[in-house]
Order: structure tokens, then C-alpha cells, then sequence
């Protein structure tokens, strides 16, 4: 599995200057259970690559290039139908659906009946959560919950994922121990990942660091 982006350059539609680029020809290939990271000033355009590559694309901007996950063009693809799994600091379980639930909901629709809760049980006993099942996502730590947002995201079986300042709202101990965790879970599943992080501590150990904004001049070898 690998996720390439090729020339990428990406524009603001409403920029009040004539210098409307963002994202200025941006090419970089993520390998399998790999992680890239990118580390930059606010306001540098992370979170705006990384939507564009999960199939978001707000109308203020717009973009050239291809993304191509597993060699195949998803440029065109609907969210839905790409494959990315994408994890932003802000946990977005529902509030309304209990813990189980909230993973039941990204099983695949072939997922029948009992098998569904049966699963996302079995889930949350390897993250030791399974005695919350039936709690509220509102009565749940913030490291619960990003644990459970972890493998809600990976239970709908993505082919690479996208990481938008995962551990910002986690304090320092978990943190640390949150990271380590789900780094190896990634790793395990063989995912091409890119993590947007202000903490240089975030930084996988032996994996490659982007400084951000991008520009044109440097080379990457991820
Ligand atoms: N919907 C939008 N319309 C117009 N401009 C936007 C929109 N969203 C973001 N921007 C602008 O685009 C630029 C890039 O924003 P983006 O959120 O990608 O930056 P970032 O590097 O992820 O920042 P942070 O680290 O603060 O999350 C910023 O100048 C921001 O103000």
C-alpha cells in the first residue's frame, strides 16, 4: 500500500493578493507502515493537504496534481469511496450513540446483525475498554475516547491514514503513551500515514519530518 501525491499546488479562490498559491507543486510518496510528518506555523496549509487528500475540498480553494492511493488515481473519488481513514483533534465520535455504537457505525454494511455488536465488543476488549460499551461517549476520558476514535477509524479498513493533531488535547503522560500505541497498531496493519503535529516530539523515531509550508526547492525521500 502507499499513498502518492503528485505535484499538488493548491489556490485560494479569494486571496486578495496575486499570491493565491498555497500549496506550491507538492510531490511525495508515503510507503507502507511508514509515517511522514509535517511540522509547521499555524495558518501553513496541514490541514488544508490533508482534506484535499481525504476528499474534502472547501470551495475557497481549489488545486492541481493527482493523488493516487495504491497507484490508482482517487482525485475524482467521493470521501466515502477512497479508502482514508482521517483522525482530527477533535474526536468526532457521536455524542448520541454509545461507545459500541460508535464503532458499530464504521463496520462495513456486509456486517449483519449480532456480528456488529460482537465485533465492535471484541474491539473494544483489545483496547480493554469493553466495560464501557454501553456508556455515553460523553461519559468517557478524552484518552478513552481517543482510543476509541482510533479503532472506529481503523475497523472501516482504511488503505492509508491521515493524522491532524491526534494527541493536542491529550495531557503529557498519556500522551506519550497514547503515540507509542497507536503507532504500532498502524505499523501492524502495514498503513501509510501522514501526521500533522506542532510537537516535535510526535515525530516517529526514524521516520521522515517535512518542514512546512512546502517549497519547491527541497527534496524528500519518505
Ligand atoms: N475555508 C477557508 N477559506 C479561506 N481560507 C481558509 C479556509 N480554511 C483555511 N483557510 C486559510 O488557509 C490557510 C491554511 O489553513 P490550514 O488550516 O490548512 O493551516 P494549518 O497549517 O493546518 O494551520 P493550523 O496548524 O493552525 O491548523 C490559512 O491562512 C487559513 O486562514
Amino acid at each position: 500500500m502507499s499513498l502518492t501525491i503528485s505535484h499538488l499546488s493548491v489556490f485560494n479562490n479569494h486571496s486578495e493578493n496575486d499570491n493565491n498559491i498555497l500549496i506550491d507543486d507538492f510531490s511525495v510518496s508515503v510507503d507502507k507502515g511508514t509515517v511522514l510528518t509535517l511540522m509547521g506555523p499555524s495558518g501553513s496549509g496541514k490541514s488544508t493537504l490533508l482534506s484535499i487528500i481525504a476528499g474534502f475540498v472547501s470551495p475557497d480553494f481549489h488545486y492541481t496534481g493527482e493523488i493516487l492511493l495504491n497507484q490508482k488515481r482517487i482525485g475524482s473519488e467521493k470521501p466515502e469511496n477512497r479508502n482514508i481513514g482521517i483522525l482530527f483533534q477533535d474526536d468526532l465520535l457521536f455524542p448520541h450513540l454509545s461507545v459500541c455504537e460508535n464503532l458499530m457505525v464504521a463496520l462495513p454494511n456486509s456486517i449483519k446483525g449480532k456480528l456488529r455488536r460482537e465485533i465492535a465488543l471484541q474491539t473494544l476488549q483489545q483496547i480493554n475498554l469493553q466495560h464501557l460499551a454501553d456508556r455515553s461517549t460523553l461519559q468517557i476520558s478524552g484518552g478513552q475516547k481517543a482510543r476509541v476514535s482510533v479503532m472506529r477509524l481503523l475497523l472501516a479498513e482504511p488503505h492509508a491514514v491521515l493524522l491532524d493533531e491526534p494527541f493536542s488535547k491529550l495531557d503529557k503522560s498519556l500522551r506519550s503513551e497514547f503515540r507509542d500505541w497507536l503507532f504500532t497498531e498502524l505499523k501492524k496493519r502495514n498503513l501509510p500515514t501522514i501526521l500533522v503535529t506542532h510537537d516535535n516530539e510526535d515525530c516517529p523515531i526514524g521516520q521522515t519530518t517535512l518542514h512546512w509550508p512546502w517549497h519547491k526547492e527541497e527534496t524528500l525521500d519518505a
